[in-house]
């Protein structure tokens, strides 16, 4: 989190220069450092009102106080430098951002300032377009002889990031122009966006991962074409509205909406809702028509925009500093109502993460009603939450409360604040479940090692046999490094789990039992023959016998990856002596405990998860079930090895050539080496490829024995 500046308690004009340039400068690294969240990181942590109050406020002090607008304002400048991941393309005619109004009156107030300027007769009409803006991010496609070239993001306007490859990905951007004559160089603008149907999808798939989710669409737009690889650009369905244009051999047409058509005619979306308009009384009647209909667009808008129609007068009202003086976004205001809390859910996600969900008394919030709000987590409702996620500090939220909630373009409403004026009387600390609603096991917040920190969001341990999990689980348990069972893909698991079929792990192998027995048969499904339910089933009878690092790994127990479940499987043996074991150690002081967390490579995250797993009942009663159908192959006891690096800690880094990272890992441990990540004190070796750095560095610096590649293999052979 930045400092935040203290809000000033004057007004600007009761402060004195000094004053003033110290908050100046204060709100100036404050918004520098929201413009890097912004626009380098895709993740902003306030929302745009509160970022846009932080510029109104930087705005007014310069205009009281000229002295401060020097060529390095903020208010001079557009966006943010490209990021140098990417390689940069000079925008031949700059991106610029628009000036922003927020009330009726300021709308007036443009149109007034233009007429002033153009000295245009009072009764003279003069028109403009009124469009959507859309909440994504800007990106400029150029075109030679009709042939897509680059693109680039804006940038700070004059330079932007080369995205070419990301943007030939997105379905709405033609590689060449459609229709006749294009001019010969015709850079098209427009914004890049995401659906609120394709957003929640994507969310829905990194929080499957365990990958971070997305604040918004926008940023989510945005994370997705400002990527490195292009095939993960690919994977989003990205759209693209066409609205502007930078340079132009030989300009089609004299409009703005005569531009539109063209932009149309070569292929491109254009907004539907763009209108044109000759009075300010037209310009409002169609923002609020737009903002009426902004919930059912499928799609965030921020505003909308108002643009002189004539390009002669666009090209005569010219610029001032950041924006175009002939065209003004018209923001809608932030999306607030006061309602009642009636109650509290919880929703248990696909990862476990349990989420609670207001109940609202049903109030209409830009003409959408809203009855479920998000309320975070478990420290949001506390009022102890950090990172800017509570509302105010020590403030909770309590059923029955009267609330505030906030609906930005966001899909999802949250509580923003508690009238506590209004509390009820008897009102009281709302109390987090620390139990599953969906399947009753333990739900707990567990503990970052390395910072201490508890986690803010409270899970699940039920793994396999939560229903809100399942799937997810069930998925992993089949997968490549676990189960492996060919034809049973993700969307297979999806079917089965949906008609049925398999919800749990057991069901699997139950399967060609049940279907011999029952009338709805495999075989019978659309698309499936005598055939492909033969090799569906033969390739789950391979899998009756199991190797016993990949059966642990399969159960999906909290922090146990392929490599932790080596290290167990090699230390017990076998799956039973792991059970009974970690059954034991559900008493910290017990021996078993002792000897589980004395594992090398086991820390004490793991084998916490482990005694949790082992803990629950219901974990119990599927393995048995699963355990009757499977044989879980016993491992010999760990062979004491004999090599040169038993029992060493080795780090491998920079890129190896002869090897890749996983060989090279797997070849250490079976030669009885410990692989870590990091350098420490503890590392015997490191094996730097090139490329290595502060790894290498740190290894100087302890002395620790460095080697490249071929100094490994010459230790260690060529086996
Ligand atoms: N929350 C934060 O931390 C944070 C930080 C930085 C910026 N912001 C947001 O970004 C805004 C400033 O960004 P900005 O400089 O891009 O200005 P802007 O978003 O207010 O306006 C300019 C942009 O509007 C877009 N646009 C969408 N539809 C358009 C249309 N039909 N015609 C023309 N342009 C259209 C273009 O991409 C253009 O670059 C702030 O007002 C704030 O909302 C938020
Ligand atoms: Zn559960």
């Amino acid at each position: 989190m930045p400092a935040k500046t203290a809000p000033s308690l004057k007004s600007v004009d009761e402060l004195t220069p000094r004053e003033a340039r110290a908050e100046h400068e204060a709100l100036g690294r404050e918004i520098a450092e929201h413009d890097q969240r912004y626009y380098e990181e895709d993740a902003p942590t306030i929302s745009d009102a509160e970022y846009d109050a932080l510029r109104k406020r930087y705005e007014a002090l310069e205009g009281l106080f000229p002295e401060l607008k020097t060529s390095e304002s903020l208010t001079q400048k557009v966006g943010a430098k490209a990021s140098e991941k990417f390689a940069k393309i000079r925008h031949r005619m700059p991106m610029l951002s628009l000036a922003n109004a927020f009330a009726d009156e300021e709308v007036k107030e443009f149109v007034e300032r233009i007429r002033r300027f153009l000295q245009w007769k009072a009764d003279k009409p003069l028109v403009f377009t009124a469009e959507p803006k859309i909440d994504g991010l800007s990106l400029s496609i150029r075109y030679e002889k009709g042939k897509l070239v680059t693109a680039a993001t804006r940038g700070d306007g004059a330079e932007g990031e080369d995205v070419t490859a990301n943007a030939r990905t997105v379905d709405d951007i033609p590689h060449v122009l459609k229709g006749s004559n294009p001019p010969d160089v015709f850079e098209v603008r427009g914004e890049v966006y995401l659906s609120h149907k394709d957003f929640a999808a994507i969310n829905e798939r990194q929080e499957a991962a365990g990958k971070p989710v997305f604040a918004n669409p926008r940023n989510a737009a945005a994370g997705s074409l400002r990527q490195l690889d292009p095939k993960i650009t690919a994977s989003r369905p990205l759209c693209f509205f066409a609205y502007a244009w930078g340079e132009v051999s030989a300009m089609p047409a004299d409009t703005q909406h005569g531009m539109m058509d063209v932009l149309k005619h070569f292929g491109f979306k254009v907004n539907p809702l763009t209108r044109r308009c000759s009075s300010v009384a037209e310009m409002l009647e169609h923002y609020h028509a737009i903002e009426t209909d902004r919930a059912n667009l499928g799609y965030d808008i921020d505003g909308v925009v108002y643009k002189v129609d004539d390009l002669n007068l666009q090209q005569r009202l010219g610029f001032v500093s950041r924006s175009p003086r002939w065209a003004l976004a018209h923001k809608f205001p932030a999306q607030k109502a006061v309602t009642v809390l009636e109650g509290i859910e919880i929703n248990v996600g696909r990862t476990g993460s349990l989420n609670p969900i207001a109940r609202l008394r049903p109030v209409t919030v830009g003409g959408v009603v809203v009855s479920n709000a998000t309320l975070h987590n478990e420290d949001y409702i506390k009022g102890i939450g950090g990172n800017g996620e509570k509302i105010r500090d020590g403030v909770d939220i309590r059923i029955g409360d009267t609330v505030i909630i906030h609906r930005a373009g966001d899909v999802i409403p949250k509580v923003l604040d508690v009238v506590l004026e209004k509390r009820p009387a008897g009102a009281k600390p709302y109390e987090f479940p620390t139990q599953c609603p969906a399947c009753g096991s333990h739900a707990v917040r567990e503990v970052n090692p390395r910072t201490g920190k508890e986690d803010a969001v409270r899970r699940c341990t039920g793994g396999l046999i939560c229903p809100a999990q399942a799937r997810e689980r069930l998925k992993h348990f089949v997968s490549r490094n676990a189960f492996d069972i060919e034809g049973m893909g993700e969307q297979r698991i999806d079917e089965f789990y949906e008609e049925g079929l398999v919800q749990r792990p057991q069901d699997i192998f139950t399967l060609a039992e049940r279907n011999a027995r029952s009338l709805k048969r495999l075989e019978n499904r659309e698309g499936w023959g005598e055939t492909s339910v033969r090799n569906l089933f033969a390739a789950i009878e391979a899998r009756r016998s199991i190797a016993l690092n990949r059966f642990i790994f399969a159960l999906g127990i909290p922090h146990i990856g392929e490599t932790s479940a080596r290290l167990l499987a090699r230390h017990f043996g076998s799956f039973e002596a792991l059970r009974e074991a970690a059954k034991a150690a559900a008493d910290p002081e017990s021996e078993a405990h002792a000897e589980l967390t004395a594992i090398g490579g086991i820390g004490p995250v793991v084998a916490e998860a482990v005694v949790e797993f082992f803990k629950e009942e219901h974990n119990e009663e599927m393995l048995d079930a699963l355990l009757a159908q499977v044989n879980v192959e016993s491992m010999e006891a760990p062979a004491r090895v004999n090599s040169p690096v038993a029992g060493k800690t080795v780090v491998f880094t920079g890129s190896l050539e002869q090897m890749t990272r996983e060989e090279a890992k797997a070849m250490a441990e079976r030669l009885g080496a410990k692989v870590a990540g990091s350098v420490s004190k503890k590392t015997d070796i490191v094996v730097a490829g090139p490329g290595a750095g502060s790894k290498l560095a740190k290894a100087a610096e302890l002395g620790v024995q460095v080697m490249d590649e071929d100094g490994w293999f010459a230790l260690v052979g060529r086996a």
